[in-house]
Formats: structure tokens, sequence, C-alpha cells
């Protein structure tokens, strides 16, 4: 199993006393399945993304990234999960001003020493970049941004892929473009991916659907 999440609790203290955002969520992820996340605005979904990236911890429970128990990770091997195993793409390209397309896409990949430049030239031709390659984010559509942080992303081949509305930012049509090819790639590498979206038209692309409500799957 590529992600097993057990019985997750998370609260975050506020004026009022403790607000738990999630309450007992439990999910599985297996190579090549992509699973949509979905509920209304605050039931938690990026809150759930970020403690299966590594990036905040859960209260209580159990988050296992190929039967690896994240909690157990010294701060070498937080920080290696969260630049190589776990991809992250968020609505927000995050793009470097500074750094051409080409350097964009490697950088991740770069940092992580899962650099190979083969594989980020399929990445950029895949994504229709390589006419693009030598220019800078600010002379890019929003599309073309998109695809770039996407390709940045997959670089370093990560086995689980966690997206936070990465196509929010888009008109419909280019959303589900991304979304295909976004898709098609992940498969290729075996990776899984676990996607939040507000669209019901993207989550029905996916092999799966996990529905959160009140803190717990719905
Ligand atoms: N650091 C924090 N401190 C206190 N409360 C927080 C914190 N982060 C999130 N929350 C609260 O937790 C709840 C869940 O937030 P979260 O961002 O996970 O929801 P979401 O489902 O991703 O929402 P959206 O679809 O609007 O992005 C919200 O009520 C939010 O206000």
């Amino acid at each position: 199993m590529l992600l097993t999440v057990q019985d997750i609790h998370k609260s975050y203290q506020t004026a009022d006393g403790p607000f738990a955002v999630l309450r007992g969520i439990d999910l599985t992820l297996q190579v090549g399945e992509t699973l949509a996340l979905t509920g209304e605005s605050g039931s938690g979904k990026s809150t759930l993304l970020h403690l299966i990236g590594g990036l905040d911890t859960p209260d209580s429970g159990k988050i296992l990234h190929e039967g690896r128990d994240i909690a157990a990770l010294d701060d070498a091997g937080r920080a290696s999960l969260r630049r190589g195993t776990v991809g992250v793409v968020f609505q927000q390209f995050n793009l470097i001003p500074s750094l051409s397309v080409t350097d964009n896409i490697a950088f991740q990949a770069r940092l992580s020493d899962r650099y190979d430049p083969d594989w980020a030239a399929v990445l950029a031709d895949r994504m229709g970049l390589t006419p693009h390659l030598a220019k800078y984010p600010e002379q890019l559509s929003g599309g073309q941004q998109q695809r770039v942080a996407i390709a940045r992303t997959l670089a370093p081949k990560p086995r689980v892929v966690l997206a936070d509305e990465p196509t929010g930012n888009l008109d419909e049509a280019t959303a589900a473009t991304v979304l295909d090819l976004m898709l098609e790639l992940v498969a290729e590498t075996g990776a899984g991916l676990l996607m939040v979206t507000h669209s019901e038209g993207l989550a029905a692309r996916m092999s799966r659907r996990l529905h959160l409500r009140a803190g717990q799957v719905a």
C-alpha cells in the first residue's frame, strides 16, 4: 500500500477552546490509484493533505507511507519525504520568478538529488512546454504556469502526489486538459494521487472519491 491513514484526529486551538477539524479519518491509496477529496469549505481537506505531506502532525492516529510511519521519521527523514517521496501541487503556482521554465522544473528534483534530465525533458514535452523552456514565469499564461508547477512536482518521480485544487485558477477546459495530463503521468510513474477538488466534473475523472463532512468521511 502506498499510503495508509488510520484514525486521524486533529484539533486547532481557538479563542473558544479546541475545535476538532478531523475526527477519525481512515483512507488508503494504492499504486496507480487516483482519489478525489471533496467536501464543503472548512471541512478539513487542506488540513488532511498537510498532515499526509508531513507539513503538520496529527493529535492522534497514524500515517504510513509505503508502510513507514511518518511520526517515527527524524528531521532528515521528514525532509526527504517532503522533497522526494511526496510531491505537492498547490492552487498557487509558487514558481520562482528568477528561474527559467527549465530550472523551475528541475528545482525540487535537484534539491532531493533525484534530477533526471531525460525525464524532465519528457515532462516538458508532454506538458507542451518545450517551446517555452527558456522563458520566465511572468512570460507564461496561467495554464502554462500551472503545467510548469505540475512538471516540477513530478520531476523527482514522487510516489504519492498530493494536490490542493491544482486547477482551481484555470478555466474549465484548460483545467480538464491539465488534469488529464496529470492523471496520465501519475499512472505512468506508478504513483498515487490524492487531489482536493470542488469540481464534480474533475472528481468524476478519478478512480475513487472521498467526501469529508464535519471532520469525518461521509
Ligand atoms: N492553523 C489553524 N488554526 C485554527 N484553525 C484552523 C487552522 N487551519 C485551519 N483551521 C480551521 O480548520 C477548518 C478546516 O480548514 P481546512 O483549510 O482544512 O478546510 P478545507 O476543507 O480545506 O477548506 P477550503 O475548501 O475552504 O479550502 C476551518 O474551519 C479552518 O478555519
